[in-house]
């Protein structure tokens, strides 16, 4: 893995020694929004998404795509599994413009680029840029900016519920999705301790909640429910293992377990999740955490067991209407 610097690229691991062993992320580089009549519209077949389907936050704008109703409109390219040093790679050249390096499209967009090259990536064809590669800011797009297109109106962030989404994505955002790679990615024992410790602290938290809601918000699904889940699908093929995060399992947690095999359950959610990439890309990619490169076969709880939280009460919100459409 690597990074680009002034358009030049450099295989080298995170920088840890300046933050006391701290995993410190970086911000993404391209926030670009899109709207009618903006620089860019809303169109069909001018966005391209590139994803690695091992990588949670690309996973999450995957499920937003599935969701919307946005296959038709946005097509997707998914990276080789292996990280290593040309950063992510593609199979077979990319269908745009036949790179076979995940970081030439980053400097097709701006060739003194400098940060890391990352995925997702919402690249648009017009302009030949790249519009956004934060994937919480690809969902809001995805979960509104095609409804004229699509005519699906399903909200996974309505406004009444806005405020509570946004505290819980804060929490669940720097304690569990990127609580993980903290863990992961600690190079000193206090920074791995805090950060596992922490963890568990909100996992413990997530799972008294979930006990009583069905939801994050209640009774209706939403956009944090998508972006826990997709770190929750990873938890124990993964989290436990290589990242270090073995206080306890998914599999420990019956509340956290029954909500993950709801969520992979909803209709067109399995189809986004790949376990033979999320476990070759995490144990072979970081070779600095799993010299030997030798991948678990593990892959956590089954998650086509029944969820067993119809006890639990749902709203009569947009994404169930789109649920029970779907026959489920
Ligand atoms: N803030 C970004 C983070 C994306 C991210 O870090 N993706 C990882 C894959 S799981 C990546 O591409 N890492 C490459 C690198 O850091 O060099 C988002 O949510 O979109």
């Amino acid at each position: 893995m690597g990074r680009l610097v002034e358009g030049i690229w450099y295989d080298e691991w995170y920088d840890t020694d300046s933050s006391d062993g701290r995993f410190v992320r970086e911000d993404a580089g391209f926030r670009h929004r899109i709207e009618e009549g903006g620089r860019f519209a809303p169109e069909s077949a001018r966005y391209h998404l590139y994803v690695s389907l091992a990588c949670p936050w690309a996973h999450r704008t995957l499920i937003l795509r599935k969701l919307k109703g946005l296959e038709a409109h946005i097509d997707v390219t998914s990276v080789h599994p292996h990280m290593l040093d040309q950063g992510w790679t593609y199979d077979t050249p990319e269908p745009l413009y036949g790179f076979t390096r995940h970081h030439q499209l980053y400097t097709l967009a701006k060739p003194d680029y400098s940060g890391r090259v990352t995925v997702p990536v919402l690249w648009d064809r017009q302009q030949q840029t790249i519009v956004n590669n934060e994937s919480s800011e690809i969902l809001r797009l995805f979960n509104s900016a095609f409804n004229q297109l699509t005519g699906n109106r399903d909200d996974y962030c309505p406004a009444d519920l806005q405020d509570e989404i946004e505290r819980l994505n804060r929490r669940i955002y720097d304690e569990v999705n990127n609580g993980v790679y903290k863990a992961g990615f600690a190079t000193s024992q206090s920074a791995y301790e805090e950060a596992c410790q922490t963890l568990f602290g909100a996992l413990d938290w997530l799972e008294q909640l979930l006990g009583e809601r069905r939801y994050l918000t209640g009774g209706q699904l939403t956009e944090a429910d998508w972006r826990l889940f997709t770190t929750l699908l990873r938890f124990d093929p993964v989290y436990h293992g290589h990242f270090k995060c073995n206080i306890r399992r998914l599999a420990d947690y019956p509340n956290l377990t029954g909500y993950t095999r709801e969520l992979y359950q909803w209709p067109g959610v399995a189809d986004t999740c790949d376990f033979w990439h999320i476990r070759q890309h995490y144990y072979y990619s970081h070779d600095m955490i799993n010299p030997t490169r030798v991948v678990p076969l593990g892959e956590g709880p089954d998650l086509q067991q029944p969820h067993q939280r119809d006890w639990l009460p749902q709203a009569d919100s947009g994404a169930l209407r789109q649920k029970n459409r779907s026959g489920a």
